[in-house]
């Protein structure tokens, strides 16, 4: 399969903080998500994808061409989708897509209409003062009106009301019928996740603690609850993540080291979500 995008060996110094050794890739026909929490460096690797940051070290490619090099061609059959403003402030919403519609080849007015009806977006109010949901629309339609191959965004879904967030997830899934195309997407909101994406890459403090499939996921890892008495302190370590009340324990195990087997007692078993997959395996509190 050929890799739509492929990070290798990513390194990123700030003062106090490091990205190490970042590597993943994405194949064309898929969508991946990557999550993990607040300052885990998710915006910075997009940062470094996108060329907003410079990096230390490492590869970067975007249709196998190297992300610097050749930066224009690359960017102009991408759709970069995030909340912030690096739009032009004191324009009108409709000025600014007259300014940013010729600078696309791929530029497609009819998709353009359509998706401005739908998302409803008001054409005569300042880029300034369009809400953080939104602006997160108005980067979505541009992506979608040049019809981007591939789409990076960085938390695409949390400033926006159940209903568009439903529909961009549609969205999503639809443009994936093209299978030359690809979507790397950050979020905190991992249910989104659980409905579309096929690939998971989990970030913590700067390094990839998980990097495979969805299915992997769902079908190799377990969740187990049972009572305190019957977990001794070996059985304890065997677990990726485990927490305990004073009813009794629940914690993530992989099927395959088959600890339901060693464990006494009755216990109850339950697949996991990636909610559960990041909380185990960064052994935090998630809702963010
Ligand atoms: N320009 C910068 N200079 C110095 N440190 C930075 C800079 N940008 C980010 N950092 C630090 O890098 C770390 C990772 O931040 P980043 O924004 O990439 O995390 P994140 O996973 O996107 O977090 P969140 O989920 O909260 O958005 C943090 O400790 C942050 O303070």
């Amino acid at each position: 399969m050929e890799s739509i995008l492929e990070v290798r060996n990513l390194r990123k110094d700030f003062k106090d903080f490091s990205l190490k050794n970042i590597s993943f890739s994405l194949d064309k026909g898929f969508i991946m998500g990557f999550i993990g929490p607040n300052g885990a460096g998710k915006s910075t690797t997009i940062k470094l994808i996108m060329n907003l940051l410079r990096k230390n070290e490492g590869e970067i490619k975007i249709f196998g061409l190297d992300h610097i090099k050749y930066e224009r061609q690359i960017k102009e059959r991408i759709g970069f989708v995030y909340d912030q403003n690096y739009f032009y402030e004191e324009l009108t919403l409709s000025e600014m897509i007259k300014i940013i519609a010729p600078l696309y080849k791929n530029w497609n007015n009819s998709i353009y209409q359509r998706y401005m009806k739908e998302f409803q977006l008001p054409l005569k109010k300042k880029i300034k003062e369009l809400s953080k949901g939104m602006k997160m629309k108005l980067s979505l339609i541009i992506a979608l009106s040049h019809q981007a191959e591939l789409l990076i965004m960085d938390e695409p879904t949390s400033g926006l009301d159940p209903l568009i967030r439903r529909e961009l997830l549609q969205i999503l899934l639809d443009l994936m019928q093209d299978e030359n195309k690809g979507v790397f997407f950050s979020t905190h909101i991992t249910s989104d996740l659980d409905k579309i994406a096929d690939y998971i890459v989990l970030l913590e403090n700067g390094e990839v603690l998980l990097n495979t499939t969805k299915e992997d996921i769902l079908e190799n890892y377990v969740i187990i609850k049972g009572d305190k008495k019957n977990l001794n302190k070996k059985m304890q370590s065997a677990f990726i993540g485990i927490k305990e009340n004073s009813f009794g324990f629940e914690g993530l195990v992989k099927k395959k080291d088959n600890i339901q087997q060693r464990l006494e007692g009755n216990i109850v078993m339950e697949k996991p979500d990636l909610e559960d997959i990041m909380y185990y395996f960064t052994g935090r509190d998630l809702n963010v």
